[in-house]
């Protein structure tokens, strides 16, 4: 393994300390040329890495009112060609697609994401909920976050993903990235069926304050908070049991849906066979938790990764 695919396995065996046990890795906006060599580098780490399922192209289509902590000089326009060339660089492993559809929607695109089984999801957008609505998106990536926000006379893509009876919805329960009232909102609207929790979680996490990097631009981490130089959160230091807990403690959910929102509903969208249910002939992926809910174990494919 070279090192940097070596880098890669190892963070996400590194996950398992927070009950990962399977992952999509996400690319950020960035030159065509570092999106290819992140493709070819996550194909070959999973290669020797069962828990590393898919990657989660986030940009580089997407739209220049709201790139979040995207570097805005590497936005591009849709280009199919380009798509194509890191779909068979990733060897088939890119699963979905973050885009603004308003910029770089066509019928040919959406065939091709078809064909290829790319769940196209919308972030980084201006999109009117009309849109949304008549090209069918089902997915959103990130509620709230770095997109068309609410309001009474364009509900945007917030207003979309609260109003589908389809999509799923990811969420950054950290009440950093969403308040906990918001994240209180967004329970109720949409519910634990179509909720999907994500950590959006750059280098950081588990590391002291301090100076990091996201797609190559300086973050400064300091009390849970990631900002870019110019005042942007960039992406999350959250850990996934604590976005387990943290959706319990804000909405006043079950354990069952907690679950659903941070694993079946994952499993079931993307078709992970063998994943997301405790039954006969499944992979054994499982976590163990004490009564504070605190993580005790991870297993893995029947193996135990972790150990409090
Ligand atoms: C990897 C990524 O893109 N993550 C986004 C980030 O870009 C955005 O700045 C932040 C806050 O968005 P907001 O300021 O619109 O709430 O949410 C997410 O962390």
């Amino acid at each position: 393994m070279s090192p940097d695919e070596h880098a890669i396995s190892e963070s996400v065996d590194q996950m398992a300390q927070e009950g990962i046990t399977s992952v999509f890795l996400t690319t950020m906006t960035q030159r065509p040329n570092l999106i290819s060599k992140s493709m070819d580098t996550i194909k070959m780490a999973a290669e020797n890495n069962p828990r590393i399922l898919g990657i989660h192209l986030e940009g580089p289509f997407i739209s220049s009112k709201y790139p979040g902590a995207q570097p805005i000089d590497y936005i591009q326009e849709m280009d199919i060609k380009k798509l194509a060339t890191w779909y068979k660089l990733s060897g088939g492993m890119i699963k979905i697609l973050t885009y603004a559809p308003e910029v770089g929607w066509s019928p040919h695109f959406d065939d091709y994401c078809q064909v290829h089984q790319i769940k196209t999801a919308v972030g980084h957008s201006d999109a009117t909920y009309q849109l949304l609505k008549n090209i069918d998106i089902q997915h959103v990536t990130h509620l709230f976050n770095a997109q068309k926000g609410f309001h009474h006379r364009e509900v945007g893509v917030v207003g979309y993903a609260m109003l589908s009876k389809i999509a799923k919805v990811e969420l950054i329960c950290d009440g950093i990235h969403v308040s906990p009232e918001a994240i209180q909102i967004a329970y109720q609207a949409i519910g634990p069926d179509r909720l999907e929790l994500i950590t959006d979680s750059m280098e950081a996490k588990g590391r002291p304050d301090g100076m990091y990097y996201l797609g190559g631009q300086p973050v400064d981490v300091h009390a849970g908070r990631a900002m870019t130089a110019d005042g942007h959160l960039a992406g999350s230091v959250l850990k996934f049991v604590d976005a387990f807990k943290n959706i319990m403690a804000f909405t006043n959910c079950s354990i069952a849906e907690a679950v659903k929102m941070t694993s079946t509903n994952q499993a079931a969208e993307f078709h992970l066979n063998g994943k997301g249910f405790l039954e006969n002939g499944y992979d054994a992926d499982l976590n163990l938790f004490d009564k504070h809910l605190d993580l005790m174990a991870t297993y893995s494919y029947g193996k135990l990764l972790n150990k409090d």
